[in-house]
């Protein structure tokens, strides 16, 4: 109908047009061949040019709108893409039950693993829980934090301890600079590839460039699961490409937790993963370059040749990983438990900022749940011991490492040494033990050339102390270790005192109330840091 409405039209038009330029001879003569008969079902000329010219709009608009559905979906396409590449994942967290303890291994310090694995362990991928309900991550309370988190940006990248200079080792303490979110991004004028909405997705080739072909003078150290390397993007910004090792199923599943737990969080104290590279079987991770080596080299390893960290910087690194821990326990939702906080993965930078990294065996715990049941991972001598012995997690697993790290951090000695005397060898054991017959000035690393003052020195171990409460139940949640570290209060705030009163303290709380009154207050931590060195050579 619409066809013959249009042929008439034209018909119309034609005969309108002819009649226009004045010849109603062309006119007629026009008519009448329009007016003839065809063989086609008997229909007139006009008719079958009006059907003709229809078909050919109705063909046209149809190309038109397949254009316009293939381009949204192309749009929609790079998010898609590598999110369908990684094996689908469960919303919530899969207890597991630890049905049998089979291997715990011990070694010497550097990477490795107390690994109690459970007769499943070949199911291990259907372990993890790596979804995060993105509206829910950026709810939360980052006040305290100086580098507050925010929605990211295309890039994934929004505001960033800036100052990418590696001036060496920063032997003046430069008061903390402020973390603006107009920084450029590290990856603006890099080609534009697909994105998982927070990341940029490097091809093989890209990072090969960035690394030299993974050259081996680009290794920055080896980890459980991969080999990191420093690179640099063609647009300059420096980064460190982790390339996990091939065909081991945990490292498919450290690349999943990582890309999917922390590619979205953003904190001033967390590490940032900038993309990633899924490319045949390869998986590749790519962070921010954190240019001052990691705190276990600045205690026990090659960066103490650059000098030894003063009480300022040590408690500065401390208190940046608690403030890390305390967004990812109780800022975002599912809460992250990292379950492997060790000095080798809490990296420096140039201003003594500490980045948390290595969140490869990080588990989130979903609304709701107050812990999870799972094989137990982490690094001997920084273990929870209800987690290493029941395999029970929640972020109190964390709490108790970041306590081993404090007093670590304040002596100066490994979480195990079997090189020390037998009362000795285990950290928190002899710390106990110093504490409790009032031997706590004793403990401070002796290369500390400038001693901490009495109350901030009990401040840290009495924080530290809590944290290592063999009952998880009464360690204190991150967001008290943070206040308990920056209080001027001393050596805690009054609320945490009373309640600690109730509960009845130990022998450093016992103590500090009593020298409470009788010493100053100048030396806090922070009240007169800007001005101190952070090295002592
Ligand atoms: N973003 C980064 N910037 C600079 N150096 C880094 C970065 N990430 C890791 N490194 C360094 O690379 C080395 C290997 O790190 P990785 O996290 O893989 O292993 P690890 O922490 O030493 O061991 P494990 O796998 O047992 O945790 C470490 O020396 C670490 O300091």
């Amino acid at each position: 109908m619409i066809l013959l409405v249009q042929g008439c039209a034209l018909r119309k038009l034609l005969s309108s047009f002819t009649h226009f330029v004045g010849t109603e001879i062309m006119a007629a003569d026009l008519n009448a061949e329009l007016s003839k008969d065809t063989a086609i079902f008997n229909l007139k000329v006009w008719q079958v040019i009006g059907i003709v010219v229809g078909l050919f709009i109705v063909i046209i608009l149809s190309v038109l709108s397949l254009c316009l559905m293939s381009k949204k979906k192309s749009r929609r396409t790079p998010d898609k893409l590598p999110l369908s590449q990684i094996p689908t994942v469960s919303k919530e967290i899969k207890e597991v039950r630890v049905e049998q303890v089979s291997t715990s291994a011990f070694a010497p310090r550097d990477g490795i693993l107390l690994t109690i694995q459970d007769k499943s362990s070949d199911k291990e991928s259907d372990k993890v829980l790596v979804h995060l309900g993105m509206e829910k991550l950026y709810k939360g309370d980052n006040s305290s934090q100086s580098g507050s988190f925010h929605h990211v940006d295309r890039d994934g990248y929004g505001s960033q301890s800036g100052d990418e200079s590696n001036s060496g080792i920063a032997t003046v303490f430069k008061p903390s600079s402020s973390h603006p979110t107009t920084t450029p991004s590290p990856l603006s004028g890099l080609p534009e590839f697909s994105h998982l909405g927070w990341g940029h997705w490097f091809t093989l080739r890209d990072l090969e460039l960035a690394t030299n072909r993974f050259s081996k003078e680009n290794v920055l150290g080896e980890g459980g699961y991969g080999v990191v390397y420093r690179g640099r993007l063609i647009n300059g910004t420096p980064v460190a490409v982790k390339k996990l090792l091939n065909n081991l199923g945990q490292a498919e599943k450290e690349f999943r937790v990582e890309v999917e737990a922390i590619g979205h969080v953003r904190h001033k104290n967390l590490v940032r993963l900038l993309g990633y590279c899924i490319e045949g079987t390869h998986r590749i991770l790519v962070y921010e370059y954190v240019n001052n080596g990691n705190l276990e080299q600045w205690l026990h390893g090659a960066m103490r040749q650059q000098g030894y960290l003063t009480w300022e910087a040590r408690i500065k690194v401390l208190l940046g990983t608690a403030k890390a821990l305390a967004y990812l326990h109780e800022a975002i939702e599912p809460k992250v438990v990292h379950r492997d906080i060790k000095s080798s993965n809490i990296l420096i930078d140039d201003e003594f900022n500490s980045k948390v990294s290595d969140f490869g065996l990080a588990k989130l715990l979903g609304e709701g749940k107050s812990h999870v049941t799972t094989r137990v991972m982490g690094t001997f001598g920084y273990v929870a011991p209800e987690y290493a012995n029941t395999g029970l997690l929640n972020e109190k697993s964390d709490v108790y490492s970041f306590g081993v790290l404090v007093l670590e951090a304040i002596t100066g000695r490994d979480p195990v040494d079997y090189g020390r005397p037998t009362s000795e060898v285990n950290l928190v054991d002899w710390l106990k033990m110093m504490v409790g017959t009032r031997r706590s000035e004793e403990v401070v690393d002796p290369n500390i050339e400038v001693r901490p003052p009495t109350r901030a020195l009990k401040r840290a171990l009495l924080t530290a102390l809590r944290c290592v409460d063999p009952d998880h139940e009464k360690r204190p949640k991150m967001g008290q270790v943070v206040r308990m570290l920056e209080s001027e209060e001393y050596p805690i705030p009054r609320e945490d005192r009373r309640h600690r009163r109730t509960q009845g303290g130990g022998s450093i709380e016992m103590d500090s109330q009593r020298e409470n009154s009788d010493t100053d207050r100048s030396d806090c931590p922070g009240s007169r840091s800007e001005s101190k060195a952070y090295l002592r050579t």
